[in-house]
């Protein structure tokens, strides 16, 4: 059985190279992302394929705009059935709150289970520098889990924020809340673009409930080998 707390990021721009790495991960990896490169070459085809491979989705198209035109968006999305999907918690407590009761009352009115919503708290690129020049004065951490607070408050059912402050998230919003952690990175693994970053045990122990891992699978030279590591190494922290 494959460990549902990977998301494996498919950040392609063909069908053909969703494929082959799908086929290729076979029975090892069940929960994949979508996000805007592969979505806005392909659209929505990507996201009704891997669920009929019977692949659980998180479509990460990262909503961000005025309360009624992100719940207009999601109820959008909502067809192509996705897991999760997810809005940017800078959008404000009343976007957020907004796009929770539109989406579940959407799905009530459909008869389909409602997605999941998560809300992007800083982006885990975004270093003390970035940070600092986009005039903010909390430190990111505190800013993080602010986010997260008001994310909960608003109906989400979790956030998207770094390893490194997953534990202070999960000490705050308690146990049932999705903590998802990108800028995971296997030990000695390429950083790339990444700032705040763990490995996927560390990440794991701070509490995150899922890892999103791109680049350290998908441009692996053997990414069954890279996945099959990592998922090793996340078995250790159950
Ligand atoms: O929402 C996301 O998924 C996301 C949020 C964030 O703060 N940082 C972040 O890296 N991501 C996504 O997570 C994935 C990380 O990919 P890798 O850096 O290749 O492991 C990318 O697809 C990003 O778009």
């Amino acid at each position: 059985m494959a460990d549902k707390r990977l998301i494996a990021a498919l950040d392609f721009h063909t069908l053909e190279d969703v494929k082959k790495l799908v086929n290729t991960l076979g029975d090892s990896v069940s929960y994949y992302k979508v996000g805007m490169e592969l979505f806005y070459s392909v659209g929505g085809d990507v996201v009704k394929w891997l669920r009929a491979q019977g692949k659980d989705v998180f479509l990460d198209l990262k909503l961000h705009d005025i309360p009624n035109t992100v719940a207009g968006g999601l109820c959008s999305l909502m067809d192509l059935g996705a897991t999760m999907l997810n809005v940017h918690a800078g959008g404000g407590y009343t976007m957020m709150k907004v796009a929770a009761e539109r989406l579940h009352a959407e799905a009530d009115k459909r008869g389909i289970p409602c997605p999941k919503l998560i809300a992007v708290t800083v982006l885990t690129s975004i270093n003390q520098e970035d940070w600092e020049g986009l005039g903010q004065e909390l430190q990111i951490k505190s800013a993080v889990v602010r986010y997260a607070k008001l994310a909960k408050k608003a109906g989400l059912d979790g956030v998207v924020a770094s390893p490194q402050e997953a534990a202070l998230i999960r000490e705050t919003c308690g146990p049932d809340f999705l903590i998802v952690t990108p800028g995971v990175r296997p030990e000695g693994a390429s950083v790339d673009d990444q700032s705040r970053i763990a490995t996927p045990a560390k990440a794991l122990q701070n509490g995150a409930s899922h890892l999103v891992i791109g680049r350290p699978i998908r441009a692996a030279k053997d990414p069954q080998a890279a996945a099959e590591a990592i998922l090793k190494e996340m078995e250790s922290v159950r």
